[in-house]
């Protein structure tokens, strides 16, 4: 018995040792990494303050001199260095967490539990789950290069969404990218239009535009302030992929380019009036310049989703900081509001998401009538 006791403790004693020398060896790293990018005031160098390890992490807490601050760098040269994924926040202290494990590569959308209210899985951190929650930040950005995980971002959005409220929320979607990614959910009784071109956006979007003045006159003679405070169960959202493309330019035709406007018209103005309405706005773009992502809507979106971008000044553009480049996985995104989290967000294939959503296809879509009069039924 006590020979078990005793190898036991000589087990946990050389696992203690390891794992107290491998956070030995990370100190140095970040303390050369310091010293190699010049982290520092004169002569004064940060200084470990206090060291915290937990199962999934060691947190190093430096003091640093005054005058020193944040530096977008760190985060990004530690994370090379190390090799781990980390996390670097400032707080009158540094903060430095290494965290023992990699995020993995894909977290399954039927993995993430339903929610509460008008709230959707972000995705996983190191830490847990992360949830967005529209009805306190009614409008978001989605930004990321090519084929980096945005569409399928939209739509676990808009599965989660009518999975959880199928009475209660609505859908505008200007999908300009030949309307190809949602063509098929324009069947569900939930979505009230897939536009796919230039005109059809600036019809879209001046159906919405009317909406939002009749809900405005409503609002106002119920002396209603935000949708929050009463009991209207309603939500529309508008999902704009891409918004790149309402950006007038002269390879447009005039009629096209006069529709670009409007849209971009509209398209500010519902991110200025219309959250205390129940109006959400999802604006995805490939593109995060400041023409695309004007101050309007960056302003008017307090949370930023940002897939890998190509460089750091779009980077900048989109979340205000260096760091979307240097996202290596699809789904891996940026998630920022007053905090910024990194997140592997959840994968939800079409064909789950056509499976867990075709039950709420309007009747009139399932049946279509053949030329020779006879009835079928659509599949997808
Ligand atoms: N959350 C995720 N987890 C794991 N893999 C993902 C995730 N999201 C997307 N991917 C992978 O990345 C591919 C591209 O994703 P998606 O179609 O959303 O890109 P996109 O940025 O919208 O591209 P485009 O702008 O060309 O439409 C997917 O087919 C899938 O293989």
């Amino acid at each position: 018995m006590s020979l078990i006791i005793g190898s036991g403790i000589a087990a946990f004693s050389m696992y203690a040792a390891a794992r107290w020398s491998v956070s030995i060896n990370e100190q140095k790293k970040i303390e050369e990494v310091f010293r190699n990018i010049n982290y520092k005031v004169k002569d004064q160098e940060p200084r470990l303050f206090k060291k915290i390890k937990k199962d999934d992490y060691t947190d190093f807490i430096y003091n640093v001199p005054f005058g020193l601050v944040d530096d977008d760098k760190l985060q990004s040269i530690l994370t090379k260095t190390l090799n781990k994924p980390i996390k670097v926040e400032f707080k009158g202290k540094l903060f430095i967490r290494v965290y023992n494990q990699q995020l993995q590569k894909i977290y399954k959308y039927k993995d993430f539990p339903a929610t509460e209210g008008w709230t959707i899985p972000v995705g996983k951190t190191q830490e847990g789950m992360i949830y967005h929650d529209f009805d306190k930040v009614p409008h978001i950005t989605i930004a990321g290069a090519t084929r980096w995980g945005k569409t399928v971002f939209m739509k676990m959005l808009m599965t989660h969404l009518i999975e959880n409220h199928p009475d209660d929320v609505e859908f505008y979607i200007l999908d300009l990218k030949g309307g190809l990614a949602f063509h098929r959910y324009s069947k569900l009784k939930q979505v009230k239009g897939v536009a796919s071109n230039y005109k059809e956006s600036a019809e879209a979007l001046k159906r919405v535009e009317k909406d939002i003045k009749r809900t405005m006159k409503e609002f106002k003679n119920k002396y209603y302030e935000n949708i929050v405070d009463t009991d209207v169960t309603k939500r529309k959202f508008i999902i704009i992929d891409e918004a790149g493309e309402l950006v007038p330019n002269k390879s447009m035709s005039e009629d096209d380019q006069s529709h670009a406007k409007t849209c971009q018209r509209i398209m500010s103005h519902v991110v200025r009036v219309s959250g205390g309405l129940g109006y959400r706005m999802i604006f995805g773009t490939q593109y995060p310049t400041a023409k695309i992502m004007d101050n309007q809507i960056k302003a008017n979106s307090s949370a930023k989703i940002t897939f890998k971008l190509e460089t750091g000044v779009q980077s900048k553009v989109a979340i205000d900081q260096t760091g979307a480049e240097e996202l290596q996985y699809p789904g891996r995104a940026i998630y920022k509001t007053t905090d910024k989290y990194i997140v592997q967000t959840p994968f939800i294939s079409n064909e789950e998401m056509w499976k867990r959503l075709r039950r709420f296809e309007r009747e009139s879509d399932k049946k279509e009538s053949t030329k020779a009069g006879e009835d079928i039924i659509k599949f997808g």
